[in-house]
């Protein structure tokens, strides 16, 4: 099963990251956020107005624990380290990758982290979500790649590097 798993805040680049690493590599690329919308036949946003938070959650963690396949990058979705099924099967799969980048670096590249349809309860600040989801990627991760300060295609050249 050799794939590489990103997890990491929104907005670190695991999407974009994603799928040029999957290029460079030869591997098929799969964003698990996409996953849900063809599954679901709908858009995160939809099921986020329809369900809330916690019914996006519940529906996250089913569709990235039944997950298949080989020779893939998987760019997770910020909140899928909530899910403990979805991580154990992305666990079972390859290598976990933790991009990571600093709340400031964050703060500046999420200028639109109330209409992105980030899982935050109310009252949740990024600062917040920060200090309690690092813990969690800490936790699930293989490796740690630190993207401050660095372009996409450094960030895959270090992802390769660490991987292959
Ligand atoms: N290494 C990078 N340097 C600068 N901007 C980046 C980098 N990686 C991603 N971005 C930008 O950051 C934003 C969030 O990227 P995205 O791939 O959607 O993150 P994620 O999937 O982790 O939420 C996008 O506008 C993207 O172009
Ligand atoms: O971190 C989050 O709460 C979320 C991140 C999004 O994906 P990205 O991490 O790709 O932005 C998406 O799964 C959903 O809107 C919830
Ligand atoms: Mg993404």
């Amino acid at each position: 099963m050799k794939n590489i798993i990103l997890i990491g805040m929104p907005g670190v680049g695991k999407s974009t990251v994603g799928v040029l690493l999957a290029k460079t590599l030869g591997y098929e690329f799969i964003d698990t956020d996409l996953l849900i919308q063809k599954e679901k036949k709908t858009t995160l946003q939809k099921i986020i107005n329809k369900e809330g938070i916690e019914g996006f959650l519940k529906t996250e963690n089913e569709v990235v624990s039944q997950l298949k396949c080989h020779q893939a990058v998987i760019a997770t979705g910020g909140s899928v380290v909530y899910g403990q099924e979805a991580m154990e099967n992305m666990k079972a799969l390859g290598t976990v990758v933790f991009l990571e980048l600093p709340l400031k670096s964050l703060q500046k590249r999420l200028k639109n982290i109330k209409t992105r349809g980030v899982a935050m309860k109310e009252g949740q600040t990024l600062k917040s979500l920060f200090e309690e989801r690092v813990p969690l990627y800490e936790t699930y991760c293989d490796i740690k790649i630190s993207a401050k300060n660095k372009g996409v295609e450094k960030v895959i050249e270090e992802i390769v590097k660490a991987c292959l």
